[in-house]
């Protein structure tokens, strides 16, 4: 890529994923994917238990590594320069990721320290990380205090205190109650328009991709079937149904996805990784 190419990608780009691939022994949890992620968007990568979600945003993390393939965040490729792609971005897991034995405030500092953070900006930034995600009353409360709707918040605040550029965020609702994902999902879409942070998310809900993102991307065995707005996705399958019936996100997925989709959601031991995060998270 020339440098021209580099610097517009970098304005216009958040994440630029060609021909990504990743495999697991036998099996190829991401195949040829390719992705494009623009700055400020709120963007939701879709698909359901094993599909390659988490694998393709660790390859983007570089918690894995690009083997095969190219990955740029921000312009910065992950496969030679993994340092500088670390310092754009913050990562909520699906695993739980605050210690229930500190504090709210405590686990937020403790990253501020991992991120370098400097020393005496830290408790403003902390601060500020933990009113964003609307857990400034209960900041000394000690974590194992907190219902799984404040962890998850508490967490984003974990990623947020960096002042990351990119903030990825894997299943950020999974096993949580309704009431717990909207608020989840309002503190997102606050923090996005406050900061203009570009917001990458994994989810298997289709009706809160439908509602809280810009754009979406299907994904299923390893591979990306659609991509666009939820509004030109359902809108093109209304057009090519033409019978009148107001598809969902759900229903284009069913269709792109055609019979290879798996009535279950996956392999059991991606249910059962699914569940085991969720009942530690919740
Ligand atoms: N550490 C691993 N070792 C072996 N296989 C793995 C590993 N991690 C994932 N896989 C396999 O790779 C494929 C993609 O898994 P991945 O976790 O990326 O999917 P996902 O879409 O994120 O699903 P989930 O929502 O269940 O996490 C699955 O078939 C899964 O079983």
């Amino acid at each position: 890529m020339s440098d021209t190419t580099d610097r517009q990608e970098a304005v216009s780009c958040a994440v630029v994923c060609e021909g990504l691939c990743y495999s697991f022994g036998e099996t190829r949890a991401v195949d040829e994917l390719d992705l494009s992620v623009e700055a400020g968007e709120i963007f939701g990568l879709l698909g359901p238990n094993g599909a390659g979600k988490t694998t393709a945003i660790r390859c983007v993390t570089t918690l894995l590594p690009v083997r095969a393939g190219m990955v740029r965040v921000f312009g910065r490729d992950a496969a030679t320069d993994p340092m500088a792609v670390r310092r754009l971005l913050g990562y909520v897991p699906q695993q739980l990721s605050a210690d229930a034995r500190l504090t709210g405030r405590e686990n937020v500092s403790l990253f501020a320290r991992v991120f370098d953070v400097p020393r005496r900006e830290r408790a403003a930034r902390v601060a500020q990380a933990l009113e964003a995600v609307g857990l400034a009353d209960v900041a000394d409360r000690m974590a194992a205090t907190f219902s799984g709707g404040m962890i998850r918040r508490l967490e984003l605040a974990q990623a947020l205190v960096s002042a990351p550029r990119l903030l990825m965020l894997d299943e950020p609702t999974i096993g949580l109650d309704p009431i717990a994902r909207t608020s989840v999902w309002e503190h997102i879409q606050a923090v996005r328009a406050a900061t203009g942070m570009t917001v990458l998310v994994t989810t298997h809900y289709m009706d809160e991709a439908d509602q809280y993102c810009d754009r979406v991307a299907l994904m299923h065995q390893g591979r990306v079937r659609a991509i666009g707005t939820p509004e030109q996705l359902t809108r093109d399958l209304r057009d090519r149904r033409g019978d009148g019936s107001a598809p969902t996100l759900e229903d284009v997925f069913r269709d792109v996805a055609g019979s290879g989709l798996d009535e279950e959601g996956g392999e059991f031991r991606d249910v059962r990784r699914t569940r085991n995060t969720a009942t530690r998270v919740g």
